[in-house]
């Protein structure tokens, strides 16, 4: 590589905190990835116009090599790199930093506005089930509370990994009551929830929702229990390359979150798979809310098409670099 092209090292540092889960769900990678490079912007010091976009470029691959199932993180840095625009490197920063700070103003309100969306499917007294942690599903549930409605919530603890941990700890802030329970006691639980509520790490043309895994375990099973399910999931979430054809690809994790060397070891040393995402179909899904209102799930395609029109390359990955 160009000796001249300098990735900052705060850029480095979200990468890796990305990559290990220091910073986590679909919403704040794409927050944390899109701030990232506002850094690279404001600190380049890049001398052209060519290295300050080959630089952006760099800092958006490295961020964008992190996590794949996301798709928040791709469509983030698309969004800031089609900002940098400008023949000189101060418009190219000003035009960057001010994408950068478009998308996260973007990001923070349509959370909110997606959560009165949300908030409108809850009635007082009413009970939900999630799984793992969704910013999404908590800014529905916050609004409903706001609006002086009640809950309660079963939460699935959500192995390996216990996510479910802070959604646990979040709803208690918000005042909500909780009743923590392994995953495989899900179905036991279902006729006693009025929904189940989960976000989206990405949503495919057909309207199937990728989120992490055991979500559409949980989904065919609330379908056969007839509780809705409801995914709570901003715009950013929609995959636009699914419109062409391609497929989501699921985050592989190491073994090491399931299993110790040492208790693999004295069980026979088993090959262990640990996906960190699935896909659930669009029959089990009842609703997709979103900030521009909700949906039916076989309907996003629309919005898709009305969001991303014809399709454009990856703007990291421009010839040259
Ligand atoms: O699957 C996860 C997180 O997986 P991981 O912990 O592996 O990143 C969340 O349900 C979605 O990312 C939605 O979250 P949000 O609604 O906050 O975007």
């Amino acid at each position: 590589m160009d000796p001249h092209i300098r990735v900052r090292p705060e850029v480095r540092r979200v990468a890796d905190d990305i990559g290990t889960m220091e910073i986590r769900g679909a919403a704040k990678i794409a927050d944390a990835a899109a701030s990232a490079l506002r850094t690279q912007a404001v600190e380049s010091e890049a001398e052209t116009p060519e290295t300050f976009r080959a630089e952006l470029r760099a800092a958006a691959r490295a961020l964008h090599d992190t996590r794949p199932t996301a798709v928040s993180l791709p469509n983030a840095l698309r969004y800031v790199l089609h900002g940098m625009e400008g023949a000189t490197v101060e418009d190219l920063r000003s035009n960057t930093v001010a994408a950068a700070d478009r998308f996260c103003d973007r990001l923070e309100r349509s959370q909110t506005d997606l959560g009165a969306v949300g908030a409108n499917r809850l009635k007082d007294g009413d009970r939900i089930m999630t799984h793992c942690h969704s910013t999404a599903v908590l800014a529905c549930v916050e609004a409903a509370v706001e609006q002086g409605k009640e809950l309660t919530a079963i939460v699935k603890e959500t192995r390996p990994r216990n996510q479910g941990h802070i959604t646990a700890e979040r709803l208690h802030e918000l005042g909500v009551p909780v009743t923590l329970i392994v995953d495989s006691a899900a179905r036991r639980y279902l006729n006693d929830v009025d929904h189940v509520m989960v976000g989206a790490d990405s949503i495919a043309a057909d309207g199937s929702v990728i989120n992490k895994i055991g979500t559409s375990g949980l989904a065919v099973n609330a379908r056969d229990r007839g509780t809705p399910v409801v995914v709570a999931a901003q715009t950013f979430k929609l995959h636009p390359g699914t419109l062409t054809g391609q497929s989501v690809d699921i985050e592989m994790r190491d073994e090491s979150e399931i299993i110790s060397p040492e208790e693999k070891a004295a069980i026979g040393d088993p090959t262990v798979v640990n996906p960190a995402f699935d896909v659930t179909p669009p029959r089990y899904i009842d609703a997709i809310v979103t900030e521009r209102g909700q949906f039916p799930p076989e309907s996003i395609v629309m919005l898709m098409r009305e969001l991303f029109g014809e399709q454009t390359t990856e703007p990291w990955l421009e010839s040259g670099q």
